[in-house]
């Protein structure tokens, strides 16, 4: 795990409450990662996993408590800065991959650089590399229906990274893919986040998908309450 050069955390958050409506979702959690760690948050369905992601991810405000970015405070960012962050410094996986319907498969990775304003011959051929690098380099002229649900996610990972983001948010990568298909994004994105050096906040109810990380915290009623260090994994 690399770290930055005073050990500081990347992202840190501290005594994180959000509510939607009457629903208690976040009860003081809190949590640091580290550059270029890969951490899986696991917990029970509605203990407010998906919640705590999108306040780390500057998705949504949290209604009290800190999330530090370097030296910046998300959660009082103006939603200007925040989206340049999202667009920059971020990048983000959904369990249902969630591209573009209507896009090729290197359109929608394409997509975030050209909205960084590359050009689109500049911005296709990186997306043809990403594609490459996650195995679907032959798929690039399908659109997401005309493809298996892991060879969309391995390009909704493509299109997470392409940017060369700081921290990828995966929810429930592999929710929705069989085990084996799982197994292959999972391969996929922790050998490019190493190698890329970029952190991964990982959700996920499956402990083996949670064993890949290099840590993992519990969280239960909205907060983090237990902690512990992954085997060095031997894949
Ligand atoms: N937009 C919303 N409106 C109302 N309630 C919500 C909303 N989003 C989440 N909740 C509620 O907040 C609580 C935490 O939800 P959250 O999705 O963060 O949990 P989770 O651990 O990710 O659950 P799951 O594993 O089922 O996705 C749950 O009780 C959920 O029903």
């Amino acid at each position: 795990m690399s770290t930055d050069d005073n050990g500081t955390p990347l992202l840190a958050a501290r005594g994180l409450v959000k509510a939607h409506g009457k629903t208690q979702a976040l009860r003081g959690a809190a949590l640091e990662l580290r550059a270029g760690e890969i951490l899986a948050v696991t917990g029970a369905s509605g203990s407010g996993k998906s919640t705590l992601l999108h306040c780390l991810a500057g998705i949504v405000r949290p209604d009290q408590g800190s999330v530090v970015y370097g030296q910046e405070r998300l959660d009082q960012l103006p939603e200007r800065r925040l989206s340049e962050l999202r667009r920059t410094e971020f990048g983000v996986v959904f369990q249902f991959g969630q591209l573009i319907p209507e896009l090729t498969a290197l359109d929608n990775v394409a997509l975030p650089l050209m909205l960084s304003g590359a050009g689109r011959r500049e911005a296709q051929g990186k997306a043809g590399e990403w594609l490459e690098r996650f195995g679907v380099r032959g798929q690039k002229d399908l659109r997401p229906g005309e493809m298996s649900g892991g060879q969309a996610q391995r390009v909704s990972l493509a299109r997470a990274l392409v940017t060369g983001p700081k921290v990828v948010f995966a929810d429930e990568p592999t929710g929705a893919l069989d085990s084996l298909a799982g197994e292959q994004v999972m391969t996929a994105l922790v050998h490019t986040a190493r190698e890329a050096g970029t952190a991964v906040l990982l959700i996920t109810h499956d402990a083996q998908v949670a064993a890949y990380a290099d840590r993992e915290v519990w969280l239960r009623d909205g907060a983090v309450v237990s902690e512990h260090a992954q085997q060095e994994m031997a894949r």
